[in-house]
């Protein structure tokens, strides 16, 4: 492995010690802008310098601490920002520095302008997600969004491929399965959280993804999971299914639990904004009680800095930070419980010297967490806090027992963690604790930094080393993957301290360890021990250099990208299902339209046409009918008299009585014409419901079967009314028809003596006085004498032929006579009309009732139809805008998405061969 971060131990590489760093005035050209670039042999690079004015005018880092002004951002990463005295002795150590640091110089500022720019471009991401997202929370207000759901499980295979299962989703509505058309599905699904899928491809293995898919506290089946990670519904109600939860749910309730969701991510995404604007990286270093960490960070920081025992001490957060982020005062800043530190509100944490650490790590009741400025005596090259590259702050967390597992596991998991750094007792291996938080925090974290430490106690190395890598495995098979990097067997102990900066606790600077290092004395073998442990912790170092600072694109932005990925999945899955929704509403709707629009039209026309034509139907039936009524009775009256309607003539003696007969006779005759009439009147009213029926039936459909109709129930009252209401007088002169007898008396030629001269008596008789000549002209012809006998007897037989006769013509003569006076009453009282009117007017009554309901059903309809057509039209104008707003959420999801992936962040610069890189 390359050496170059070790160019010295404790010193620059120009010789000074570090104290002359601490005292040494700033030098003029560090005085603005420390000049990182122009280092080297003292010529400066033109590529360099052009390097630093791209990383100048990038948008990329200045200091991290805000409000600092000697961590101002003014100050662009890479070069030593903060205390203008160290500023200005690395500056002098660079500008002395070999052409190998220079190169070494150019490469950072190269892998520095690299990482801006996948920073700056998961920034952008970011920001457009957050943009899709507030644009579908706003589009699922108004359309409430579908939510897909799977079929009932055991329909799929753990196993089956991600991409296949695409084929599995189904809706929570209906919709056209051959919509899917309509787009690209999702290339490749994901799991869920920030666990980069990215990066496992090599490493992942089938045994530790179901392990972590069953291990992860998840609520719904892990078919689900692997479709829908960030914005999975976490449902769970009874034995219920997750599928079937879904579908039992509204749409609305759908709807606001997506909401929710989606607020979530927002406030997710602003967290990992965030923290890739954050310039600063934070290692969290945690492990079992005693395992060494506390020894470990000393180690790293070659200071005895953090308190160590062999008994459990640390029980506070402890974060190590480069003491120019406090103006260069090394001292403790115990944070209150419950404050949130603020370096400039000296209200939220109590100022220790260093040397009070060790009283305080174990006061948990009064702080949580405290922040240790140090300065660091380490040059930039070896440094891990002081790297010229990034803001490092190491956290030394308590040891993990049962009531702070949760609490290191919950700050594992914050955003703000980048790298989590696991010491391990060689002595011990895992135990359950330390299991289950590096199974919590390998869902969050892509790799873990694992360090075996107290590997001096271990005779058997090489099977500590096997039973330790066979854990590491099970527990994260991605940092086993790289376990040549990331597992690292160390004695933290065995490192001995540097010299202390003055003012700093008890450095020793002796350079032997505290704990079981050994002093190796003269013995060969034992120095050859010791520089053995020290090389392999230089190894450790340098990688965990790597792995913070040239790979913190993993450690930083990895998190950004996979979750940027996931929820880019997310949102294509549920805009294609959307879309497919929106176009099947659409297609549904459109095809409603197609049947409504023809309906309401045909209905509006069917409402006026029907209208006219219902009254011009019962107008119709009424005329006729009054019509038929009027002519039937008049007819009926008129002829009344016609015959002796059925009644025997009983004989003179009984004249009388056949002239009540016959008058009954004939008032029962009318009256029956009436019933007739009515019968008539009935049968009409009968079609013309079944008229009006039919276009019921034919406009309005089945509701008009029911109309019922009884024709019986008309014209009930009334009965024998005509009978009562005549009283008819017969007189006399009513048996006698003179007009008749006339008539008959002209028609029938030769019909006797007895008649002649009834007719001649009668009609002289009444005629006046003319008859006498007649008589004297008899006489004349007879002879008077003759005359005289005969006159009498002739007059007696005229008058007895005549009465005989008149008496014989009774039945012709009564009825007419009848007739014409009953007529006359009938048309005294306006019987004809007043029937006729009566009878239509009930015709009219009886018919407008269907013709009214009819009116009103088909204004009802029309309404209704009306009605469907504006709900249909706005379902429509709804789909429409939300199929074209989907269909772009489709097309901007998989934009995003490639350009999420086009970040590449294993392509590092360095990797290349790049100053930095190490063989
Ligand atoms: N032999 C040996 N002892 C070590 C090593 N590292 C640490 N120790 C000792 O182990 C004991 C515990 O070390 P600490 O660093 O306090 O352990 P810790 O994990 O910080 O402890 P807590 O924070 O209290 O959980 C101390 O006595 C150390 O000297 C090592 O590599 N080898």
């Amino acid at each position: 492995m390359s050496q170059q971060y070790y160019t010295a131990k404790g010193k620059s590489p120009n010789g000074r010690n570090d104290e002359d760093r601490t005292t040494s005035p700033p030098s003029p050209s560090t005085s603005g802008r420390p000049a990182y670039m122009t280092v080297g042999s003292g010529s400066t690079s033109q590529h360099a310098t052009r390097l630093q004015s791209l990383i100048d005018s990038d948008s990329g880092y200045g200091g991290s601490i805000a409000g600092d002004d000697v961590g101002s951002s003014k100050y662009p990463l890479g070069s030593p920002r903060t205390d203008p005295s160290l500023a200005r002795d690395m500056s002098m150590h660079r500008q002395t520095g070999s052409p190998e640091t220079d190169q070494r110089n150019q490469a950072a500022a190269v892998s520095q302008l690299w990482y801006n720019q996948q920073r700056v471009s998961l920034g952008r991401s970011i920001t457009k997600v957050i943009e899709l997202l507030e644009g579908l929370q706003e589009t699922n207000t108004t359309w409430p969004a579908h939510y897909p759901a799977l079929h009932r499980p055991g329909a799929f295979s753990p196993d089956r491929p991600s991409s296949s299962s695409r084929h599995g989703l189904q809706h929570v509505s209906s919709m056209s399965s051959d919509m899917s058309s309509l787009h690209d599905g999702p290339k490749s699904l994901r799991r869920s959280m920030t666990s980069s899928d990215d990066y496992g491809s090599a490493e992942s293995s089938k045994d530790a993804e179901n392990k972590a898919s069953a291990d992860a506290p998840r609520l719904i089946t892990p078919q689900i999971a692997q479709e829908f990670s960030i914005l999975k519904l976490d449902l769970k109600l009874g034995s219920l299914h997750q599928a079937e939860l879904v579908h039992s749910l509204e749409k609305g309730s759908v709807a606001a639990l997506l909401d929710g969701k989606i607020n979530t991510s927002i406030k997710h995404l602003l967290s990992l904004r965030e923290r890739i604007d954050d310039t600063a990286s934070k290692v969290l270093i945690t492990g079992d009680l005693n395992a060494g960490k506390s020894t470990f960070c000393n180690a790293l920081l070659r200071r005895k800095v953090l308190p160590e025992d062999q008994q459990p001490c640390t029980s506070i957060f402890c974060e190590v930070l480069d003491a120019r982020e406090n103006a260069g005062i090394e001292e403790v800043h115990a944070v209150h419980r419950n404050a949130i530190y603020s370096r400039h509100d000296e209200s939220t944490y109590d100022v220790f010297p260093l040397k009070d650490l060790e009283q305080i790590v174990i006061d948990n009741y009064t702080y949580m967490q405290c922040k240790v400025y140090v300065k660091d005596v380490r040059t930039i090259d070896e440094s891990l806090l002081n790297n010229g590259v990034v803001d490092i702050a190491l956290i030394d967390a308590p040891g993990l027992n049962s009531d702070t597992t949760k609490t290191t596991a919950i700050f594992a998991r914050q955003e703000e963690i980048d790298v989590v750094v696991f010491v391990v007792s060689a002595a011990n291996h895992f135990t359950q604790s330390a299991k289950e938080f590096i199974w919590a925090a390998a869902a969050e974290k892509a790799y873990i930094f694992m360090v075996v430490n107290g590997y001096d106690m271990i005779r058997d190395k090489e099977r500590c080393q096997k039973m330790i890598l066979d854990q590491v495995y099970g527990l994260s098979p991605r940092t086993f993957k790289e376990s040549s990097e990331l597992v690292h067997f160390v004695s933290s102990n065995a490192i001995p301290a540097a010299p202390s900066p003055p003012g700093g606790p008890d450095g020793g600077g002796s350079g032997s360890s505290s704990g079981g290092g050994g002093d190796p004395g003269d013995d060969p073998k034992g120095k050859g021990k010791e520089k053995e442990k020290i090389e392999d912790f230089e190894r450790l170092e340098q990688s965990l250099r790597r792995f913070v600072l040239e790979k913190r694109a993993r450690s930083k932005l990895a998190p950004a990208k996979t979750y940027l990925l996931n929820i880019l999945n997310d949102l294509n899955i549920l805009a294609s299902v959307n879309a497919e929704v929106a176009q099947s509403e659409f297609d549904r709707v459109s095809r409603d339209l197609e049947v409504i629009e023809p309906q309401l039209e045909a209905s509006t026309k069917a409402k006026a046409e029907i209208g006219d034509e219902i009254d011009q139907t019962i107008e119709d039936t009424c005329k006729e009918i009054y019509d038929y009524t009027r002519n039937t009775l008049n007819n009926a009256i008129t002829h009344a008299g016609d015959s002796n309607l059925g009644v025997p003539y009983p004989g003179f003696l009984s004249a009388f009585q056949y002239a009540e007969d016959l008058k009954e006779a004939m008032l029962f005759e009318i009256s029956s014409s009436v019933t007739a009439c009515e019968e008539h009147a009935r049968t009409q009213t009968v079609n013309g419901v079944n008229a009006i029926k039919q276009l019921g039936i034919l406009h309005l459909g089945n509701e008009y079967e029911d109309l019922n109709f009884r024709s019986d129930v008309m014209f009930r009252r009334r009965r024998d009314l005509l009978a009562k209401q005549f009283e008819i007088p017969v007189e006399l002169m009513d048996f006698v028809d003179w007009s008749t007898l006339m008539q008959r008396q002209e028609k029938v030629a030769g019909t006797g003596m007895a008649l002649t001269v009834a007719t001649a008596v009668g009609g002289r008789l009444i005629g006046g006085m003319g008859w006498m000549d007649h008589a004297l002209n008899a006489a004349k012809i007879v002879g008077n004498d003759n005359l005289r006998k005969l006159i009498i007897p002739g007059l007696v037989l005229a008058a007895v032929s005549a009465a005989a006769y008149v008496l014989r013509q009774i039945p012709q003569s009564l009825p007419h006579r009848l007739s014409e006076k009953l007529s006359a009453q009938l048309a005294a009282i306006d019987y004809v009309h007043s029937n006729s009117t009566r009878i239509s007017a009930s015709v009219r009554k009886v018919l407008k009732f269907p013709a009214d309901n009819l009116r009103v059903g088909l204004t009802r309809s029309v309404e209704q139809l009306g009605t469907r057509r504006d709900e249909t039209l706005k379902v429509r104008g709804e789909s429409e805008v939300a199929l074209k707003y989907f269909g772009n959420l489709v097309r901007n999801t998989a934009h995003q998405r490639s350009l999420v992936d086009e970040v590449d962040l294993e392509a590092h610069p360095q990797a290349h061969g790049g100053a930095l890189s190490v063989a």
